[in-house]
């Protein structure tokens, strides 16, 4: 797998905390990465980072094989979409339009064009008079016909409504199967994007604690149901991520089990499920909690 994006012990210091504290990981070519972590884990810094929009404090960023700081050749090849996107006085949003082929070499005017219908974006609307999610889908348009090699979604759907978060959904994985691109995407919505992602990276408190594609991922965990005797005798000394209770039924969320782990349990009686990747990082996030205060 040929890496666009490698980072080296990556550090980032605003005053005395980490935002970014000695990251190493890679990112491969034309795969859709969720970049996934709590409030304020890091995930806007490591994307400005990587973006050539602020300065490490150490370790190494290469993007396309070269620094992207102040680096033309790399950042024309990125388009990075966030929320507090600033636009001039007085624009309209087909202004936004007109002026992004100067940007994106790849921009594809008609399917921007399609996408606007897609969202029903007015074009001739002044953009600070513009909704929340009127502006939030400029920023996914751009995001999309820009048809950038690397694009970095900063939770770009603030203020979209159900039906235009899943148009842009389904746009982006319709598009990026016919112009395979690198997207990363960062998001709270896990569950609504758990479908697009190939590989999932999640930050907590500046460091990198799961970098894993995303079907290994889910396959890391299943739920165990059935009477507490039954689950508890089939759990023994496994490791526990979860676990809820209700009268004398048990459901617990269990580390690698093996197939043959899993006939197991079936022939106990018990009923398996998948875990969604949403509580799965949840859960994995709590337990790098509880390590850490020594619970
Ligand atoms: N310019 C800055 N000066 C000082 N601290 C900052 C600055 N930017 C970010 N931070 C701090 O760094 C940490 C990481 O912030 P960051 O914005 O990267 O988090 P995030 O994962 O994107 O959060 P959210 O999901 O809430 O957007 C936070 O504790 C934040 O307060």
């Amino acid at each position: 797998m040929s890496s666009v994006i490698e980072v080296q012990s990556l550090t980032k210091r605003y005053g005395d905390l980490a935002a970014v504290d000695d990251v190493t990981f890679s990112v491969g070519e034309n795969k859709i990465y969720g970049l996934l972590g709590r409030n304020g884990a890091g995930k806007t810094t490591l994307m400005s980072l990587l973006t050539g929009q602020e300065f490490a404090t150490d370790g190494r960023i290469s993007v396309f094989g070269e620094s992207p700081v102040e680096n033309a050749d790399v950042l024309q090849r990125i388009s990075f979409i966030k929320e507090s996107q600033r636009y001039p006085e007085d624009f309209q949003a087909r202004h936004v339009f007109r002026s992004a082929p100067w940007f994106f070499a790849n921009w594809d005017p008609d399917y921007a064009e399609r996408l606007v219908d897609d969202f029903r974006l007015p074009l001739r609307t002044r953009i600070k008079k513009l909704s929340r999610g009127q502006l939030s889908a400029i920023g996914v348009i751009v995001g999309l016909a820009a048809r950038a090699p690397l694009t970095f979604f900063d939770e770009p759907y603030l203020g979209l409504d159900a039906v235009a978060r899943q148009t842009f959904y389904d746009r982006l994985l319709e598009d990026y199967a016919e112009h395979p691109r690198t997207v990363i995407l960062s998001t709270h919505l896990i569950d609504e994007v758990a479908n697009l992602l190939e590989h999932v990276l999640v930050i907590d408190r500046g460091r990198i604690i799961i970098d894993q594609d995303a079907d290994a991922l889910r396959g890391t965990a299943t739920a165990v149901v059935g009477t507490s005797k039954a689950v508890d005798a089939f759990v023994g000394s496994r490791e526990v991520l979860q676990r809820d209770g209700i009268g004398g039924l048990a459901s617990v969320t269990v580390a690698g089990l093996t197939d043959q782990d899993k006939a197991a349990a079936v022939a106990a009686g018990l009923e398996l499920s998948p875990v969604s990747l949403q509580q799965l990082i949840i859960r994995r996030t709590s337990m790098t909690e509880k390590e850490e205060v020594g619970a």
